[in-house]
């Protein structure tokens, strides 16, 4: 048995703005096995970068992490608990900011982002970055920390690394940018990375590239990921397992071959039949109709059933959270829809819903109607 590396439970993240609360991530659980790559998939919006930025406690103000628990290993990176006055509180065993920032985040837990340029500093070369980096975080000496900085960037694939060292930020190319962002979060051989879209501004072969390098070394340092994208082709050709996000809440859970072969949410489907495929002309993709609320005012009921073509009146009143479903034991596939028998709450004798005009053809934003709970 593999084991579980970050546990994550029932995780909440709100922004507390003018408008009202943003309910950016909503009670999501997954977890991640040690050497396993897991995909957090979804539309623009769907909370994917605060929940990978939750896990590090990476949220400023006016966002804040407000309930749930992140488990990393034996550590409690975040959990709260009830405290004697009722009010909820810090627990105890759960790691102060300085332990984060000394111990877990680069070390154990490394983060890269989608744009290499905020995470370089543009006046410093690549080398001495990575140099220092290395320096700070292993207790190298500065030689030291050159020779293995040099050997990290022929790891990831730069040619000429010996050259290149001496070479500024922008004398590299996007694809190089990020395989540099690659070696830095490798740098301290940290148990796990989590990549918030870091090929989604290249192009596909830059792309491809990158994502066989990446297996590549997963494969040699069985390094975890967390890889956040909204692309399923992606998630195909990366992930062990997938979770498909969508308005703060974690819609479908499975492995990426039950996930693209027994889906089992409308949302996941819709996801995947919007995928472009080479057995398809572009004239037979279909987009996915409307465009998801907003997390501020999510629908009531299940928050896709605006835009759902299953949706019945039950999935207006019956909000479902993500369950098992299959009939293969616990834990192997979860859904989050009453169509499937692991809900029980009258699917199939419910009248199907129109979906309503506005939700369809014309793409504008629904704000449900109804006042929110
Ligand atoms: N600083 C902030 N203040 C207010 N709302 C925020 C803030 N950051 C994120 N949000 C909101 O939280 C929700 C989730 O955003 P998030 O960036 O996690 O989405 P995403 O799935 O990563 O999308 P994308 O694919 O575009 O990166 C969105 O509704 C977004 O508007
Ligand atoms: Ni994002």
């Amino acid at each position: 048995m593999t084991d579980t590396l970050l546990h994550i439970d029932d995780l909440k993240t709100q922004f507390f703005t003018e408008e009202g609360v943003v309910r950016a991530v909503d009670g999501i659980s997954f977890d991640v096995k040690e050497g396993e790559i897991v995909g957090l998939v979804g539309e623009s919006g769907a909370g994917k970068s605060v929940a990978a930025q939750s896990i590090l406690r990476l949220i400023d103000p006016p966002g804040e992490i407000v309930g749930g628990e992140v488990r990393f290993r034996d550590e409690v990176l975040f959990g709260l608990e009830e405290g004697p006055d009722g009010e909820l509180r810090q627990r105890d065993e759960m790691l102060s900011n300085d332990e984060m920032r000394r111990r877990i985040r680069g070390r154990e837990i490394a983060i890269i982002f989608q744009d290499p340029m905020e995470s370089l500093n543009p006046v410093f070369t690549v080398g001495d970055q990575l140099r220092e980096f290395i320096k700070l975080n292993r207790g190298l000496s500065k030689s030291e920390a050159k020779e293995e900085a040099i050997d990290m960037l022929r790891e990831v694939g730069i040619p000429e690394p010996v050259e290149r060292y001496d070479n500024y930020p922008h004398q590299f190319s996007g694809g190089m940018r990020q395989r540099v962002l690659i070696a830095m979060a490798l740098a301290c051989e940290p148990s796990l990375i989590i990549a918030d879209e870091p090929t989604t501004a290249l192009d596909v072969t830059v792309e491809g590239q990158i994502l066989s390098l990446v297996d590549e070394l997963q494969d040699k340092y069985d390094t975890s990921f967390i890889w956040v994208t909204h692309d399923m082709g992606v998630v195909a050709e990366l992930c062990d397992r997938v979770n498909v996000m969508y308005l703060g809440e974690i819609v479908e859970q499975a492995t990426v071959d039950d996930l693209f072969y027994d889906t089992k949410h409308p949302y996941t489907e819709a996801l995947l039949d919007s995928m472009p495929r080479p057995d398809q002309t572009v004239e037979e993709l279909n987009p996915i109709r409307g465009v998801m609320p907003e997390a501020i005012d999510p629908p009531r009921g299940c928050r896709f059933h605006t835009r759902c073509p299953d949706a019945r009146e039950i999935c207006t009143e019956v909000h479902p959270d993500c369950r098992e479903v299959s009939d293969q034991g616990e834990n192997t596939h979860k859904a989050a829809c009453v169509k499937h028998d692991a809900f029980d709450v009258g699917y199939e004798f419910s009248d199907p819903i129109e979906i309503r005009a506005e939700t369809g053809i014309t793409g504008d934003v629904v704000t449900d109607p109804q006042e929110g709970d």
